[in-house]
């Protein structure tokens, strides 16, 4: 990343500051100026102020080291460099691979088939576009080749497509994960589900700045879109529906500041809880919303997910693949199954995926 940008002498010395502080040091505050001071005093940085970063619970330590690696490069403060995404030049490979066209061109294949099976093959495109992680793949290299076997390791769509049959009245709220090959299928499916009159409207949540490397901000569902539009075909077809989407209200991007909290969805503020408490479903994609959704826990494997989502205030959806020890709603069969043939590591290797999905449960809490 440093070797990507041009960067000056100060935001060089700020990033060798902040990779001392990580290794050797302890957390540091903000900046007196820095506009989210307050968020972050809530979301309980002075209780860690002067700890090691390794003696705090990783989602938070791994949020902050993100917000602070934005400090160094100079993301908030006026001036040049303020909103340049210092992941930007990785993300922008992956929709100019030569890859993607072929990607996308498999999509002619789609309207050849009957509807519920455009939407499985769009819902499937969407869930293993999680595989491509960008910082996933930095750090282990081979995973995408690998054959995943069993694939899915719990399967729940059946009642995902309840929430959203056709010529219904759906409200989708997708809560997005990473940029790229990520986020151009989920674009895609959100396309079909509007097209198709499977939801009326939708809700992308991206991230309000750049975070975990490769997750998306709003450029990058600028990038993607730009990218579709450029394509020919199905793609080129989908781009225009959520180009007329966007322009007339039944698509809107939201990038709420919890989006980036180092903090379990239970958490969540009461703006956010009213969105989801009205949409039909919310779709939360991949392994750190993951974490966040049912909590960051060593959970038995077969902990139901509905009780570990049983604070969330509508219908909810993961579509994630596993790349933490985080995992909930197995089958005692299927966790028999994954340890007897691979030990810990498909809890992390990102070959396995699922789709898990817990329908409004009576009595849910109103917290
Ligand atoms: O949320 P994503 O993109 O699917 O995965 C994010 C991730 O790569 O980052 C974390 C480790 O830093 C893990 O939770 C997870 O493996």
């Amino acid at each position: 990343m440093r070797g990507a940008f041009p960067y000056g002498p100060g935001q060089r010395q700020a990033l060798d500051e902040l990779l001392k502080s990580c290794t050797e040091g302890t957390i540091g505050p903000l900046p007196s100026g820095a506009p989210d001071r307050e968020r972050w005093r809530e979301w309980g940085l002075p209780d860690r102020v002067g700890r090691p970063w390794y003696d705090v619970p990783w989602l938070w330590s791994e949020s902050y080291f993100y917000r602070r690696l934005l400090q160094a490069v100079g993301w908030f403060d006026p001036g040049a460099w303020q909103g340049i995404d210092p992941f930007r030049p990785f993300k922008r490979a992956e929709p100019d691979a030569p890859e993607t066209d072929a990607e996308l061109a498999a999509l002619d294949a789609l309207p050849t088939l009957p509807e519920p099976e455009r939407a499985c093959a769009l819902l499937h495109g969407s869930l293993w576009g999680n595989r491509a992680d960008l910082g996933f793949r930095l750090s282990a290299e081979g995973a995408e080749a690998q054959d995943p076997v069993p694939a899915l390791v719990a399967d729940d769509s059946a009642a995902l497509w309840s929430q959203l049959p056709p010529g219904g009245a759906a409200t989708l709220v997708l809560v997005a994960d990473n940029a790229g090959r990520e986020l151009v299928p989920d674009l895609l499916l959100i396309a079909h589900l509007l097209a198709e009159g499977r939801a009326a409207r939708a809700v992308l949540h991206i991230k309000p700045y750049p975070y975990y490397v490769s997750d998306a901000t709003t450029a990058d569902v600028v990038d993607a879109l730009h990218r579709l539009r450029a394509a020919p075909g199905v793609a080129g077809d989908y781009a225009r529906v959520l180009w007329s989407a966007m322009a007339d209200g039944r698509l809107t991007v939201r990038a709420h500041p919890f989006s980036c909290a180092p903090l379990p969805y239970d958490r969540m503020p009461d703006d956010l809880r009213a969105e989801f408490a009205a949409a039909t479903l919310t779709v939360f994609k991949g392994d750190l919303n993951y974490r966040r959704l049912v909590g960051d826990r060593r959970w038995p494997p077969t902990t139901p997910f509905a009780e570990t989502t049983r604070y969330f205030p509508g219908p909810v959806a993961a579509l994630r693949t596993l790349k933490s020890d985080v995992i909930t709603g197995l089958s005692p069969a299927t966790e028999s199954a994954l340890v007897a043939a691979e030990g810990r590591r498909w809890r992390t290797s990102g070959a396995h995926a699922l789709v898990q999905v817990a329908l409004k449960w009576p009595g849910a809490e109103a917290t």
